[in-house]
């Protein structure tokens, strides 16, 4: 199956509220997803329906090629679900929390010890696995919580905001460890999260929500291609020499170069040429032969933090945007 997860025209309206609005979205077999987007934008109501714990209004979400509307204990055997919150019994250790889980899904005996023991020691917690859970700190709480998903052996795993309330170095370790875990076994993993380091950090694919629509997908390439068509490349370029030339001799020239598309000056010598195509040797040319003297030359790329401006801040920032990747020449 090439796709694990398929939402087609899904749909969630509470009273005249449309928290969800026509989602069509495939996610592939073994890929970390990112849903990005702001609070409220209609994240978890689609994991929600993903895992039949909410009924679409219309449409329909189809996990493994059941769907979750229809067959929810079917699909929440194939799915891992980790709350932003997860309950653990605090005066229990982790180890039997995990023993706990395993007993739920059917595994007793050695064989669910020695499980529970090689998924401790997996998320990184074999040596607290007799500590118990109300001890742990929210980023040990987030690692039991995986175990307690993966004890389960699922094939896609959904994480709603997993990095919530964990410091850095908690996050980071966190991250590694579902990229880890998605690579070595093969699991799809959907990640839900504002944070946009973090999915772009870890995530192969992402799709930004804005108000219950799912803006674009894409890797960050691809979301890249999709809302910045308009000017590929970004070169930055600071010059010096006479005003007079660098106001219009060295505008018209740069204008009259067939890549060019826009001009945006700025303080101090800097200058933004937005281009179709890769033109950076051309334009050092350029300058050069005009007479200015070139201090600085860089070619930018869109990075997430600018996908996520153009749509969380509004589209009007499109047009003065600067982008905040450089790769300097
Ligand atoms: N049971 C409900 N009744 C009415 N409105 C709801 C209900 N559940 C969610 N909503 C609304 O639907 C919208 C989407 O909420 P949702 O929780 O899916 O967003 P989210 O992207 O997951 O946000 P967060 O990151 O804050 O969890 C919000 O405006 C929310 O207030």
């Amino acid at each position: 199956m090439d796709h694990i997860i398929e939402l087609v025209e899904l749909t969630k309206k509470y009273g005249d509220y449309t928290a969800v609005d026509r989602l069509n979205l495939k996610i592939r077999t073994g890929e970390v997803f990112g849903l990005l987007g702001p609070n409220g934008a209609g994240k978890s109501t689609t994991i929600l329906m993903m895992l039949g714990l909410t009924e679409p209004s219309s449409g329909k979400a189809c996990v493994c090629g059941i769907n979750a509307t229809t067959h929810p204990v079917e699909v929440k055997r194939k799915v891992g679900y980790l709350p932003e919150d997860v309950g653990f019994y605090e005066d229990l250790t982790g180890m039997e929390n995990l023993l706990y889980t395993a007993r739920l899904n059917g595994m007793h005996g050695t064989i669910a010890q020695e499980k529970a023991s090689e998924l401790l020691e997996k998320v990184g917690l074999g040596k607290d696995a007799n500590k118990k859970a109300g001890k742990y700190s929210r980023g040990m709480r987030q690692r039991l919580g995986l175990a307690d998903v993966l004890i389960k052996n699922p094939v896609v795993i959904i994480l709603d905001e997993p990095t919530l309330g964990i410091d850095p170095n908690g996050v980071r370790e966190l991250l590694e460890l579902i990229q880890k875990l998605s690579r070595e076994e093969g699991l799809t993993v959907l990640l839900s999260s504002h944070h946009l380091h973090q999915v772009q950090q870890v995530c192969d694919r992402v799709g930004l929500f804005v108000s219950g629509q799912l803006k674009a997908v894409g890797n960050i390439q691809e979301l890249s291609n999709q809302l910045f068509s308009n000017h590929n490349f970004m070169i930055q370029v600071k010059v010096g020499g006479s005003p007079a030339l660098s106001k219009n001799g060295l505008h018209t020239a740069l204008l009259q170069l067939k890549a060019v598309e826009k001009i945006d000056k700025q303080t101090e010598g800097w200058i933004n040429i937005g281009c179709s195509e890769d033109i950076t040797p051309v334009i050092a040319q350029t300058i050069v032969d005009a007479g200015a003297e070139l201090y600085h030359l860089s070619r930018k790329s869109y990075g997430l933090d600018d996908i996520y401006q153009l749509y969380f801040e509004g589209g009007k920032k499109h047009e003065n945007h600067t982008p905040s990747q450089t790769n300097v020449i």
